[in-house]
């Protein structure tokens, strides 16, 4: 299967990137431009796209590659940063641009296999300081803006391209367009990344890493850890034993209902630890939401490491990791940390387990439901929202307590339940209560009250990478307010989240 290298220069817009390229059928990977040849060497890829980025090319420890990897006849997408890169080594000169661009910019292009079936005359999104200056030898311009001439370059004989716009992001009108161009014309592929090939794939590598061990999988009852399981089962069958932990973080009768469902599901060893107490106790006092979800996530491994020993002889920790969670945690390519998700990091030194299995870790969450249909799970289970691995812990706001847990429980539970009375449980992507560390004063009874401020969050997303919150009618909204400052002690005051991903995150810790 052919396979592209998204080499990661710090942009922001990365791992949609990446998105976009598996959309359009083809597999890829986000890897550091820090990468060695040899290890580009290593990963053969069939094409690169130099991703954008926050540096400025001729500043000095402005981030390089070996001018090699421009030589080897693999065709290279530069976006942004990419292309004044590819400017900057192959002979030709950037410079502060006269004109920042900021935001839609209309864009005329001429005759070239990028543009192929794009109107003449376009809107694109732009976002940069630097330009190309000076062409590099043997490349031509194939796109300008009002304020940029070099808007899009072309080497056609070397198939090298620049563009100084964003494909990936969806204000580029046509940007899908000319990822599929470079991808099925310039560089020849089909789309062949299928959900089929993968699980083939992916059943047949667990059974090679595993051979004849034993798998304790981490199964929340979530969607990814769900279909984790019906893969292993696949694979492994019997060689498998589910442990669900109730950390005391879950939603109102999450616990149980899980359990239910679980060991119907599934047609293997499914058990419920019951660790309320353990986790909370290492939570006391603690406010720092990463300091949360580090103690969560070491917590976990404990409980785990604990069964495996009743269990006997366990050799595999298995785990619903997906893509996000790794690039968000910082381990995906350039990006930052953005909040370590508990499941991702590697095991600890100190643990008992031989390895990690986590067949899901490069697929996106509409991949992954996408694969659980394909596993035959149920639709309901394959659509179910998100539920954060470190629960209720990162919705309670500062210090957690059973007090505030109790709070947050009750109100998030009159919240999905006249969500799904309004038909509005499918439709939205994810939605939830956050329990604020604000007090404020209210009257109730014509009494004065100091009480909890209670927030709304509900999104609509399709990989959770972005999102937009979710246009909720005023009137059940409305609905939704009275019923919880009436029915739930201690909040006093509700409010909605109208902030998108980015600049917000989903959750608020
Ligand atoms: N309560 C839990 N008990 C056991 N394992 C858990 C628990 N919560 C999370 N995990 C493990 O951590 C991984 C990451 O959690 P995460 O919430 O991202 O995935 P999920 O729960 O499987 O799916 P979803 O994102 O739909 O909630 C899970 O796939 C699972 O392996
Ligand atoms: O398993 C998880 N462990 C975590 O630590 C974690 N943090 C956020 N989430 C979920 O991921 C999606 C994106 O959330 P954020 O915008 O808050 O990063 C949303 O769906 C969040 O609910 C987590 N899931
Ligand atoms: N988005 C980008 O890749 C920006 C590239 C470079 N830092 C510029 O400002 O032009
Ligand atoms: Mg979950």
């Amino acid at each position: 299967m052919k396979k592209v290298l998204v080499l990661d220069f710090g942009g922001q817009y990365n791992l949609l990137v990446a998105r976009r390229v598996r959309e359009c059928g083809v597999y890829c990977e986000i890897k550091s431009f820090r990468m060695t040849m040899d290890e580009v060497r290593a990963f053969a890829p069939d094409a690169i796209i130099f991703t954008g980025g926050p540096a400025t090319v001729f500043d000095p420890g402005a981030p390089m590659i070996d001018p090699e990897m421009l030589s080897m006849g693999v065709p290279v997408l530069g976006i942004c940063y990419g292309l004044q890169l590819m400017m900057h080594l192959l002979g030709g000169q950037c410079c502060k641009a006269d004109t920042r661009e900021y935001g839609k910019t209309e864009l005329t292009h001429t005759a070239s296999p990028l543009f192929d079936g794009v109107p003449e005359t376009a809107v694109y999104w732009m976002s940069h300081g630097v330009e190309v200056e000076r062409l590099a030898p043997g490349f031509e311009i194939i796109a300008s803006t009002e304020g940029c001439r070099h808007a899009a370059v072309q080497c056609l004989e070397k198939k090298l391209y620049g563009v100084q716009f964003h494909p990936e992001v969806v204000h580029t009108e046509y940007g899908r367009q000319i990822l599929e161009n470079f991808l099925y014309k310039i560089c020849g592929f089909r789309p062949e990344w299928t959900m089929a090939s993968y699980l083939e794939e992916a059943v047949a590598q667990c059974r090679e890493k595993i051979g004849n061990g034993r798998v304790l999988l981490a199964l929340s009852g979530g969607v990814d850890s769900s279909v984790a399981a019906a893969l292993l089962q696949r694979a492994v069958g019997r060689q498998l034993t589910c442990i669900f932990v109730d950390h005391g973080l879950l939603r109102k009768d999450e616990g149980d209902q899980v359990e239910h469902v679980m060991t119907k599901q599934f047609n293997v060893d499914v058990r419920r630890v019951n660790a309320g107490p353990r986790f909370l106790s290492k939570l006391a006092g603690v406010t720092d939401p990463e300091r949360k979800r580090k103690i969560i996530g070491e917590e976990f491994i404990r409980v785990f490491e604990e069964e495996a020993k009743k269990i006997g002889a366990v050799d595999f920790l298995a785990q619903g990791t997906i893509y996000p969670d790794v690039v968000e945690s910082g381990l995906g390519g350039e990006s930052t940390v953005i909040k370590s998700h508990h499941n991702v990091g590697g095991l600890p030194d100190c643990v008992d387990f031989k390895d990690i299995v986590e067949p899901l870790r490069r697929l996106f969450k509409d991949e992954v439901r996408q694969l659980g249909l394909e596993l035959g799970l149920p639709e309901q289970l394959v659509w179910r929202q998100p539920f954060p691995g470190p629960g209720l812990a990162i919705r309670v706001i500062g210090e957690i307590t059973e007090e505030k847990l109790s709070i947050l429980r009750d109100a998030d539970a009159i919240f999905r339940e006249e969500m799904a009375l309004a038909g509005l449980d499918r439709t939205t992507s994810q939605y939830f209560a956050v329990l604020t560390d604000l007090r404020s004063v209210g009257v109730m009874g014509d009494e004065r009250t100091y009480d909890y401020t209670l927030a709304l969050r509900a999104v609509q997303s399709q990989d959770f990478m972005t999102a937009t919150w979710s246009r909720i009618p005023y009137d059940l909204l409305d609905k939704i307010s009275g019923r919880i400052v009436g029915e739930v002690k201690h909040i006093n005051r509700i409010v909605y989240d109208i902030t998108s991903k980015p600049p917000a995150t989903v959750e608020w810790e």
